[in-house]
C-alpha cells in the first residue's frame, strides 16, 4: 500500500494544505463553546445586552472564517485525490499493458476491470476523506479535552476516562470489519465477471433458452454479495448506538458532577454549557471518525488490491533499443525456427506443445493443421513472443526472439487471431493500427488483398465508415477481412493467419491465399487452418496432433508418410479415399 504514495508526490502541497486548513477550522470550532459560555456568564448573568450582541457578531465571524477554511480544505483534498486517482489508474493501465499473457491469463480480465475502476475510486474516496478528517477528528477530541481542563479539572477527568473507552469500542468494531471488506470486493469481482459474461454472451444464452439459469446464477452471486455487504453493514451499524450510549452516560455523569461544582461555587453555569458542548463535539467527531475509518478500511483493502496488481512482475523481459544488436541477416537463415520447443500454460497440467522443431525459410508459406486443441494457436503465439517456452528456443532471422525489443517484434510480425477484434472508430483508424503513416492508397491495397474491397465500398463513407464497439455493426466474415487488412497494412516480414479465414467462403479464402502468395517481397506466411484445402498449396505443412509434431513436409510428402495428415485429408475428402480404394482394387485385379 505504501507503494501507492509515489502517485501523491506531485500533490504534496495540496496534501499538506488540506489538513492544515481543516485544523484551522477546528480551532474556531473549539472556541465557540468558550464564547457561548462568556455570553451566558457575562452577557446574560449581568444583563449586558451590548456584550451579547457583540459576542453574537464574533460567533458569526468565527463561523464565516471556519467555513472558508473548510471550503479551502475541501478544494485541496479534491485536487490531490482526483489527481492521485488519475495517475494511479494510468499507472495501472500501463502496467497491465506491460504484463505478459501468462500473467493476464492467471489474473483474469474481470478482476483487472474491478481493480482499475471500483477499487481506484474507493482509494480516491478514502484519500479525500482522510486528508480532511483524519487529523480533524482526533484534534477536536483532544482539543475538547484540553479545553475542558482549562474550565474545570475535576469535570475534565470524565473526558479523560470517556475518550479512551470510546476509542477502544470504535477500534474493536473496526478490527472485525477490516478483513470483511476484502471479501466484499472479491464478491464484487465475481458479480462483475458474471455480468460481463452474460451480457457479451446474451445471444447464445437466448438461443439456448438459458435465461432462467443465467438469472439464477446471477441472483446467487448477487445474493452472496448482498449478504456479505449486509453483514459488514450490521457490524458497522453497531457503532452509532454503542458510542451514543457511552457518550450519554458520560454526559449524565458530567452534568451531575458539574452541578455539584456550580453549587459549591467553583464553576459558572455558562462553563457547564461549554463542557456539555465539548462532550457533544466529541461524539460528533467520534462518529465521523468511525465512518471515516470504515471508508479508510474499505479503501485500504482496495489499495492493497491495486498495489497487488502493480506488484505483479512480468515474467517476460525485453531487451531495450541499446542492448539490441542490429540484425545480421544472412542468406539461407530461416525466417522462423523452432528448436525443440516445449510449452505449458501457467496452471495447466500438461504441455500444449511438446518438443517441436521446424524451420520456415524467408518467403515460404507454412501451413499448420491439426485437430481442435492440438496446439496450432499456441505454436504461432510463440513467434510474436506472447509466451516464452519452458524448453527449447524460438528464432526469427537467426536470432532468439528474446533478443528482440517489444517494438521490433511488433514491426516484424503481423498476426491475425481467431477472434476478430476491431475497435470503435472509422475503418481507416482501425486499419492504421498497422501503420499510422499508411496512406489511403496503402490501406486500399491491403483491403484489396484481404478481399475486403466490396465490404468497404459497400459502406457509407467507405474508409470513414464508423465501426461500433468491437466492430459489432459488421458480420463475422467482414470483421475477419478487415483484421487481415489491418495486419497487411503493416507490411510485416512474417504474417500469421491463425484460422482467421474460417468465416470466409471457399472462393474468398482461395482468392485471399492467392493474393497473399502474389505479394512482392519475401513475406513468410503462416496459415493455421482446420481445412486441408486452406493449406494444401503451402511450401511446408506442419501437422500437429496432441501438441506433438506428427509430420512436416509438402502435401504430397505427407500423403505418403504421415498417417495423421492422411486421416485429416480423407475425413475432408471422403471421395478421394473411395477413388484410392477403387484404383487399388483395380490394380489388384490386373
Ligand atoms: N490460455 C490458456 N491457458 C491454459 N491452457 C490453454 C490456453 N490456451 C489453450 N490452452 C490449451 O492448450 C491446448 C492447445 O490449444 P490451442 O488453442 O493451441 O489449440 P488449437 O489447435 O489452436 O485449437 P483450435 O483449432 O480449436 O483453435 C488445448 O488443450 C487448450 O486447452
Amino acid at each position: 500500500m505504501k507503494s501507492l504514495a509515489v502517485y501523491l508526490k506531485e500533490y504534496k502541497k495540496e496534501s499538506i494544505l488540506a489538513p492544515l486548513f481543516k485544523l484551522l477550522e477546528v480551532v474556531f470550532d473549539l472556541l465557540v463553546p468558550v464564547v457561548v459560555a462568556q455570553i451566558i456568564d457575562v452577557g446574560v448573568a449581568q444583563d449586558n445586552r451590548s456584550y451579547v450582541v457583540q459576542m453574537f457578531f464574533v460567533l458569526i465571524l468565527m463561523a464565516g472564517v471556519g467555513l472558508a477554511c473548510s471550503f479551502t480544505a475541501q478544494f485541496f483534498a479534491a485536487k490531490a485525490s482526483c489527481g492521485f486517482a488519475a495517475k494511479l489508474r494510468q499507472a495501472m493501465f500501463d502496467h497491465i499493458q506491460s504484463l505478459s499473457f501468462t500473467e493476464l491469463d492467471t489474473m483474469g480480465t474481470d478482476t483487472l476491470i474491478t481493480r482499475l475502476t471500483d477499487d481506484v475510486n474507493q482509494v480516491q474516496n478514502g484519500l479525500n476523506l482522510g486528508l480532511r478528517l483524519l487529523l480533524r477528528s482526533p484534534f477536536v477530541v483532544l482539543g475538547s479535552m484540553v479545553m475542558a481542563f482549562t474550565i474545570n479539572v475535576k469535570c475534565a477527568w470524565i473526558f479523560v476516562i470517556a475518550i479512551p473507552v470510546l476509542f477502544v469500542v470504535v477500534f474493536s468494531i473496526m478490527l472485525v470489519s477490516i478483513p470483511l471488506f476484502k471479501k466484499v470486493q472479491n464478491g464484487l469481482d465475481q458479480v462483475t465477471g458474471l455480468t460481463r459474461e452474460n451480457l457479451t454472451g446474451v445471444r447464445v444464452i437466448r438461443a439456448f433458452c438459458r435465461e432462467e439459469q443465467s438469472v439464477e446464477e446471477f441472483e446467487d452471486s448477487s445474493r452472496e454479495l448482498t449478504r456479505l455487504n449486509l453483514f459488514v453493514g450490521r457490524i458497522s451499524a453497531l457503532l452509532n448506538p454503542v458510542t451514543y450510549v457511552l457518550i450519554n452516560i458520560a454526559t449524565i455523569i458530567l452534568i451531575d458532577r458539574a452541578g455539584i461544582q456550580v453549587n459549591m461555587g467553583n464553576m459558572q453555569q455558562g462553563e457547564v454549557v461549554a463542557l456539555y458542548n465539548y462532550m457533544l463535539q466529541i461524539i460528533v467527531e467520534l462518529i465521523k471518525l468511525a465512518s471515516l475509518i470504515i471508508t479508510l478500511n474499505k479503501s485500504m483493502a482496495c489499495a492493497d488490491r491495486v498495489a497487488g496488481i502493480l506488484a505483479v512482475k512480468s515474467s517476460m523481459t525485453y531487451v531495450n533499443d541499446e542492448m539490441r544488436q542490429k540484425e545480421k541477416k544472412q542468406n539461407h537463415t530461416p525466417a522462423v525456427k523452432f528448436d525443440h520447443v516445449t510449452f505449458t500454460y501457467a496452471g495447466a497440467g500438461a504441455p500444449s506443445l511438446k518438443d517441436i522443431s521446424f524451420q520456415a525459410m524467408p518467403g515460404e508459406t507454412i501451413g499448420i493443421i491439426g485437430g481442435t486443441g492440438s496446439g496450432k494457436s499456441t505454436l504461432v503465439s510463440l513467434i510474436p513472443r506472447f509466451y516464452d517456452p519452458q524448453d527449447g528456443q524460438v528464432y526469427m532471422d537467426g536470432e532468439n526472439v528474446t533478443e528482440y525489443t517489444r517494438k521490433s517484434i511488433g514491426e516484424k510480425v503481423g498476426i491475425v487471431q481467431q477472434r476478430s477484434v476491431l475497435f470503435q472508430g472509422s475503418i481507416r483508424d482501425n486499419l492504421k493500427w498497422g501503420d499510422e503513416n499508411a496512406t489511403d492508397e496503402d490501406i486500399w491495397k491491403a483491403i484489396e488483398i484481404a478481399q475486403a474491397k466490396e465490404v468497404v465500398e459497400g459502406k457509407p463513407g467507405k474508409l470513414d465508415f464508423q465501426l461500433e464497439q468491437n466492430g459489432r455493426n459488421l458480420s463475422g466474415g467482414q470483421k475477419q477481412r478487415l483484421t487481415i487488412a489491418r495486419a497487411l497494412v503493416k507490411k510485416p516480414e512474417i504474417l500469421i493467419l491463425d484460422d482467421s479465414a474460417s468465416a470466409l467462403d471457399f472462393a474468398t479464402d482461395a482468392a485471399l491465399r492467392k493474393a497473399i502468395h502474389g505479394l512482392e517481397g519475401k513475406m513468410t506466411t503462416f496459415l493455421v487452418s482446420q481445412r486441408v484445402a486452406g493449406i494444401k498449396q503451402a511450401d511446408k505443412i506442419l501437422v500437429l496432433g496432441n501438441g506433438e509434431l506428427a509430420g512436416q513436409g509438402t502435401h504430397e510428402e505427407l500423403m505418403k508418410n504421415c498417417e495423421v495428415y492422411q486421416e485429416i485429408y480423407y475425413s475432408q475428402f471422403p471421395e478421394e479415399k473411395l477413388r484410392e480404394k477403387i484404383n487399388y482394387d483395380e490394380k489388384g485385379e490386373a
